[in-house]
């Protein structure tokens, strides 16, 4: 019903593929199903947009997606590896090595600058190499817009800022995907749009996969592909 099949089923060249995804949540005696059957297939190098309305359940699927919820049923794979069913370290591995995250709350630690903000998903890597993330960081605060920040913590930020400096922290490890959830709900159509075209810059240069979230259709044309969630399953 609402599958996009891309390779062949099972493997193929998807780098993350959905299949079947459900998500209920229990509220009282009540059962709320937020995600019903969902699957998709991504590719390397490939940049998706999921739309839909507030309350769709976006984040929910983005945040099962990218391991940090369990389904109810239904299964995620990365290059063909169930992630539900990896170690606890297998999947800590991944989540640092393979995956940037945005976060719709950002999610920046208030008592660290910036910089060191951005420097961070460096130290969940097996072989932290802070001088090399250092760098890094400074180059992608740079790209954001933000060079003149690095020393401010999140608190001194505006909005917009904060979620720059969100962007920049989940490119810092350079991921094989990376994840965003209304990453330009804060940001001005000028700001909102450095920050799509830099994603999107960095998908196709380094054949590197978005994958984002939005309510925003304008927002979702930027992307390669589309699909709308919508009564828990995907359309389109
Ligand atoms: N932990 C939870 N317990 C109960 N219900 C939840 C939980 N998390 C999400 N929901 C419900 O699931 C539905 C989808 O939420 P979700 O945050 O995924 O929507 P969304 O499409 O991202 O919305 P928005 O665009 O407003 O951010 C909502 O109705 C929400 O109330």
């Amino acid at each position: 019903m609402n599958e996009t099949r891309q390779g062949t089923p099972g493997h193929g060249d998807a780098v993350l593929r959905a299949e079947g995804l459900s998500r209920l949540f229990r509220a009282g005696s009540r059962t709320l199903t937020v995600l019903d059957g969902v699957s998709l297939s991504v590719q390397a190098g490939e940049s998706l947009a999921i739309t839909g309305a507030s309350g769709a359940g976006k984040s929910t699927l983005l945040y099962l997606l990218g391991g940090l919820d369990t389904p109810s049923s239904g299964r995620v794979l990365f290059r063909g590896a169930e992630i539900g069913a990896l170690s606890a370290a297998r999947r800590a591995r991944f989540r640092a090595r393979s995956l940037g995250f945005v976060f719709q709350s950002y999610h920046l630690l208030p008592e660290m600058n910036v910089l060191e903000n951005c420097m961070l998903p460096d130290l969940a890597l097996e072989r932290p190499d802070p001088a090399r993330a250092r760098e890094r960081a400074a180059e992608l605060l740079e790209r954001v817009g933000l060079q003149d920040r690095m020393d401010h913590r999140p608190a001194e930020l505006s909005g917009g800022e904060r979620q720059r400096a969100a962007v920049a922290r989940a490119l810092i490890n350079e991921p094989d995907i990376l994840m965003a959830d209304e990453p330009t709900g804060n940001l001005d159509s000028g700001a909102g749009r450095r920050v799509l075209d830099l994603l999107l810059q960095l998908a196709e240069e380094r054949n590197r996969t978005l994958l984002l979230v939005t309510h925003d259709p304008a927002v979702a044309a930027y992307c390669g592909r589309k699909r709308v969630l919508k009564d828990g399953v995907l359309e389109g």
